[in-house]
Order: C-alpha cells, then sequence, then structure tokens
C-alpha cells in the first residue's frame, strides 16, 4: 500500500497514535514503532510530533491517560498497559487489539514478611495502599463481602501515585497492592506476595466505537505492521536436513504456522525442511530433530516479518 505525502498536524486524515512519553513502556515502544518502520524526530520537550513517512501523529502521553484518550476517541490508537486500562475501567470502551509482549508484570497483594500475615483473609479489614486504587477495591469488596465484613470492619484503601512499596515500614499499611516483575522491588522493602490480582502485559489499543472510519485502513496497515515485529521476535525460522524416512515424525515436532517447507535435495532418501519455531521452545526442538536424525540444523531470527 503507498501512503501519501503526510499533510499538516490536525488535518482530518492524520491518525492520532497515543505513545508512554516514559517509564517502562517507553523504550520498548521506540523500538517498536522503528521495527513497524514510523519514523519521526521528536522535538526536545515537545509531546506531539508528525510521522515523517506516514500520515501519522505520534502523540507522547502518560500511560494512565491513554486508555480514556483513545476510548473517547480522541486519539485513535495507544499503547499502554492492560492493568491501566482496567484500573481507568475503559475495558468495554476499548478494543484491545494485540498483545505487545513487554511490560509483563503482575499485580500483587504484598505484605511484610515479618507481618505473620499469610493470606488475604488476614489481610481483610485492614489498611491497603496503592497506585491501583479501583482495581484494589474491587478486589478486597469481593473479599470483605465473602468474609462478612462490611462498615468499618472493610478493608480500608489509600491511593498513592509512587513508591508505594515503602507504604508498610512507613507504618502507613499493612498491606499493598503493587506491580512485580523480578521481584527485586517487593523482597528489598522486606514484602511477600500472597495473591496475584492480574497478570498485565502492554497492548495495543483501538477505541471500540472510532471516531474515524476513514481512517481504518491505515490503523489497520500499522496494527498489521506491529503484528509482523511482534511475530518477529516470537519465532525463529529453523532449517534442517532429514531422511525422508523420518520426514513425518519431523514435521510433527517443526509444524510450522501453517505447514513446513519441504526441499527435495540431491540425495533423493533426504530433504530440507523450513519451519517457524517459537524463540523460547527452539532448544528443545533442535534436541528432539538431532534425536530422529537431522543434520544441519539451523536457527535463523527474523528480522521482520507477516503472519
Ligand atoms: N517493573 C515492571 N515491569 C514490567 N512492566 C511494568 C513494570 N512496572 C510497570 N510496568 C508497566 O508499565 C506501565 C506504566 O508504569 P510505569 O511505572 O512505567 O509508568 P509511570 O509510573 O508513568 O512511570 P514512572 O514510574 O517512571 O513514573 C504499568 O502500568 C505496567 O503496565
Ligand atoms: O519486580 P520489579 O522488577 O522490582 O518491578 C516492580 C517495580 O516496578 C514498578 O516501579 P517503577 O520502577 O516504575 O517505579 P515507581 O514505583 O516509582 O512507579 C512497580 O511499581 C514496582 O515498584
Ligand atoms: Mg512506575
Amino acid at each position: 500500500m503507498t501512503l501519501s505525502i503526510p499533510p499538516a498536524i490536525g488535518e482530518p486524515h492524520r491518525l492520532l497514535f497515543a505513545i508512554p512519553k516514559k517509564g517502562r513502556l517507553y523504550e520498548k515502544t521506540m523500538e517498536l514503532l522503528a521495527g513497524a518502520d514510523i519514523q519521526f524526530r521528536r522535538s526536545n520537550r515537545l509531546d506531539i510530533c508528525s510521522a515523517t513517512n506516514h500520515p501519522i501523529t505520534l502523540v507522547f502521553l502518560p500511560a494512565s491517560d491513554i486508555p480514556s484518550f483513545v476510548a473517547k476517541g480522541d486519539v485513535d490508537l495507544g499503547i499502554t498497559g492492560h492493568d491501566v486500562i482496567l484500573e481507568a475501567g475503559m475495558t468495554d470502551l476499548v478494543d484491545e487489539v494485540l498483545q505487545l509482549g513487554f511490560g509483563k508484570c503482575a499485580l500483587q497483594v504484598q505484605v511484610p514478611e515479618a507481618s505473620g500475615i499469610k493470606t488475604v483473609d488476614q489481610l481483610a479489614g485492614k489498611r491497603v495502599v496503592t497506585s491501583f486504587e479501583v482495581v484494589a477495591a474491587k478486589y478486597f469488596d469481593e473479599l470483605d463481602a465473602k468474609l462478612g465484613f462490611v462498615g468499618d470492619n472493610k478493608t480500608k484503601i489509600q491511593y498513592i501515585g509512587g513508591s508505594v512499596e515503602a507504604a508498610c515500614a512507613l507504618g502507613l499499611a499493612d498491606g499493598i497492592v503493587d506491580l512485580v516483575e523480578s521481584g527485586e522491588t517487593m523482597r528489598a522493602a522486606g514484602l511477600h506476595a500472597i495473591d496475584t490480582v492480574l497478570n498485565t502485559e502492554a497492548v495495543l489499543i483501538k477505541s471500540a466505537k472510532p471516531k474515524h472510519e476513514h481512517l481504518k485502513p491505515i490503523i489497520d496497515l500499522v496494527t498489521r505492521r506491529i503484528a509482523g515485529v511482534i511475530a518477529s521476535k516470537k519465532y525463529v525460522l529453523c532449517e534442517y536436513n532429514i531422511p525422508r524416512a523420518a520426514l513425518s515424525n519431523a514435521t510433527a515436532i517443526t509444524p510450522g504456522r501453517r505447514a513446513p517447507t519441504i526441499s527435495p535435495l540431491e540425495d533423493p532418501e533426504w530433504v530440507a525442511v523450513s519451519s517457524m519455531v517459537e524463540r523460547k521452545r527452539v532448544a528443545g526442538v533442535m534436541d528432539q530433530l538431532v534425536d530422529i536424525g537431522a543434520e544441519d540444523v539451523l536457527v535463523v531470527s527474523l528480522d521482520n516479518c507477516r503472519v
């Protein structure tokens, strides 16, 4: 598809694409845009800029503001965390088009290791500090209801904007609800997790009721390109030679996405096979292939692809 020269910002047929302006999602989102060949030059400190090779305007926003901008159709596409969409109460108003494979972490209930609290039932009714007050309130409302806690006996949720892990040591809370990836922050604060509220990763979102129907082709193009970048990180190409007699066993090990490519070799007893394999499975796949007689097993990284 050929796209016309971009008109100026604000012209109606430019796609507005919201990008996290800082934090954990920023670097990976920049890599994704580069992989999708969305080129731009952002002036220092400016939060809006035009792509130079597509009719797209990038808007740099806090990750937590992106769901409501997209839900209202004020921007057409956005990248943010699944957790942020739930916290903003926007699940019904935005479509999560693609899971992006980064920003993976879990929202967990944590208590001081020294507290003796082992279950969320023991924490219920006490003080909980979090940046996720909506999600945490829903979680503890359900728990309080299950335990029959009402009125003053209900769990007290208090919002703070950051450094949530310090709340227990400061005497502000008996437990917290916060994100955990490696667990380093949690352990450094002397906390341990007693339950997982949700798992999250970065997602590409669009409005469930888009304002600009005529932008559908460029939305689809960007979505396909980003899907291609993600697939190229998720898969590798595995190539090997195998005796014809072992081919059916080999293709069971490497079935590919649709089907493996099988090519004849000069030696009629042998064939060459080429197949996409999930990167995280590839070491085990290579072991199995060698076990059934494969030779010259090669693994090739993908720069980009369309799936
Ligand atoms: N440790 C982490 N590992 C992976 N993803 C994370 C982690 N922390 C946050 N995220 C994801 O990134 C989203 C934005 O959080 P982040 O902390 O990067 O933004 P921020 O709080 O606006 O930035 P900052 O912490 O720099 O002020 C979260 O909602 C979550 O989806
Ligand atoms: O399990 P870990 O790998 O340690 O990651 C978890 C930490 O990452 C995020 O904090 P961030 O660094 O964004 O700082 P913030 O608390 O100021 O937002 C999150 O709020 C946790 O504190
Ligand atoms: Mg943060």
